[in-house]
């Protein structure tokens, strides 16, 4: 039962999660009548959708991606490729920047994993999308979980779990330092009499050397409107909880009830705050997938429907656990058995939400189709958002059965409700998408990537001097 609101509700913050693909979560719904997901190709089905969302004021649309296919043990990969599970699949980061110029004020989320691209041309290519949208762009910054992704980069296997943080670690200061330190404030002058279109004493060489990277600088693209994009982040392990403690300013969840949100939500903001943050400096958005009907009866009908559509091989093919040897694990393996350098963060929350008896391999795949998701009338489904709302998210990120119908109906259906609960935005805030989620438009003074501002000016100067006296 809902909890009694405060006298002013904070509204809820709404994300629409996709994938630039056929099967993204719920896998099997793609051949429904009404999946337009398989014309995914088709750039119309992604402007058509964010133009949809915007005029619902969605506050952004989050493309997920990967580099590769899951569990693939044995080299067999056929199961994805007949499911369409993520295979075939286009760059969410390039499509990027169609949907930046049909929009206005909708937020652009895309996913990169640090191994797919070098931080420097990543950086641009982000500062670019940041120009052409005005400052919409976010990026989720993903370490990856998947051995066959990383082959496609040339390395053996997937990096081990530690690692792959550090690693991140090391390709998000890269970027600080050419998003936040390359370019000063006000370094483009365009001064046409003066003949100089920026001024040479505000832009910086960065001169990163580090275990992974040497990058000189400096950064090709002028500051954008919001100089380092908004960041998410969605490991859910210790060490991805502390990356995201240090770095994000929004986390991505998926947590298996409102209470587990709550210990993972204070757990980060505890982190947080070590690291000289403040707790609200992080926002917190639970995945949940929604059938929703007029009745209970219908919303019940509705649910037997996506059951049956719903691919049992699909569910457990995504949530592959696999061995250290590369295996799949039976699905009646005992959870507290699988040692696995994948699915850390998920494993863990899934034993802890089974309590009731021993967890097994199984469970991870039926989690992700039957958790998460919200049956119900408008009205219930507005009192159960209250709820995750109550454990601390702040916002949610809609998961699609089928694109476009899963948003219209969320947004003709459900979002009408929270509004007269104040719990849904009726109007977008004006500016970047920083400015939209927490009043500015550049990353606070407490963040890491702010240590880098002004941080090469000196030596800039100092190199600068020798060739005036020569003059
Ligand atoms: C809700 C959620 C969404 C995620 N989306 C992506 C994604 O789009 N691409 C990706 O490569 N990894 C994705 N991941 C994987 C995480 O970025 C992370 O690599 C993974 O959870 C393992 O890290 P951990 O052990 O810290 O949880 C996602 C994870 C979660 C929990």
């Amino acid at each position: 039962m809902a909890q009694p609101h405060q006298s002013s509700p904070t509204p809820l913050h709404f994300n629409a999660f996709v994938m630039n693909t056929t099967s993204h979560i719920h896998h099997g719904q793609w051949r429904r009548e009404d999946a337009g997901q398989t014309e995914f190709t088709d750039v119309n089905t992604w402007i058509e959708l964010a133009q949809t969302l915007e005029a619902a004021k969605f506050d952004a649309m989050f493309f997920a991606d990967v580099v590769g296919h899951y569990g693939d043990a044995d080299a067999d990969y056929s199961v994805y490729v007949n499911e369409g599970l993520q295979i075939p699949s286009n760059d969410p980061t390039v499509l990027l920047g169609a949907l930046a110029v049909v929009t206005e004020n909708i937020g652009l989320a895309t996913t990169s994993n640090v191994f797919q691209s070098h931080p420097f041309q990543f950086a641009r290519q982000l500062s670019t999308l940041d120009h052409i949208s005005n400052g919409r762009i976010a990026w989720n910054i993903v370490t990856g979980t998947q051995d066959n992704g990383s082959r496609n980069f040339g390395l053996p296997r997937l990096t081990d779990h530690a690692e792959r943080y550090a690693w991140a670690a090391e390709y998000v200061d890269v970027t600080y330092k050419l998003w936040e330190g390359s370019w000063d404030e006000g370094a483009v002058v365009k001064d046409r009499e003066g003949s100089r279109y920026s001024d040479p004493a505000k832009v910086h060489k960065i001169r990163h050397v580090g275990h992974r990277y040497t990058v000189e600088g400096p950064h090709l693209p002028s500051p954008s409107p919001q100089r380092t994009p908004l960041l998410y982040q969605a490991g859910s392990s210790a060490s991805g909880r502390d990356f995201a403690a240090r770095n994000a300013e929004a986390v991505f969840i998926i947590a298996a009830t409102p209470e587990i949100a709550r210990q993972q939500i204070e757990d980060t903001r505890r982190r947080a705050v070590e690291a000289g943050r403040a707790p609200e400096d992080i926002k917190f958005f639970q995945g949940l997938s929604f059938i929703i009907g007029d009745t209970e009866e219908e919303a019940q009908a509705k649910l037997a429907e996506a059951e049956q559509f719903a691919s049992v091989d699909g569910y457990l093919a995504h949530a592959a656990l696999v061995d250290p040897d590369g295996r799949v694990y039976p699905p009646d393996t005992p959870l507290s058995a699988v040692d696995t350098n994948t699915q850390k963060g998920f494993t863990e929350w899934v034993s802890k939400a089974i309590t009731d008896r021993e967890p097994v391999v199984a469970d991870v795949a039926w989690r992700s189709h039957r958790n998460n998701r919200l049956v119900g009338t408008p009205e219930q489904i507005a009192d159960q958002l209250q709820l995750w709302q109550d454990a601390g998210v702040d916002g949610i990120n809609v998961i699609n059965w089928v694109i476009p119908g899963s948003f219209e109906e969320f947004a003709e259906k459900v979002l009408p409700v929270l509004r007269e609960r104040g719990l849904a935005q009726s109007e977008y805030r004006p500016g970047t998408l920083r400015q939209k989620l927490f009043g500015r438009d550049r990353l606070p003074d407490t963040h890491p990537a702010a240590r880098y501002r002004g941080a090469f000016a000196e030596a800039s100067v100092e190199r600068q001097a020798p060739a005036a006296v020569g003059v």
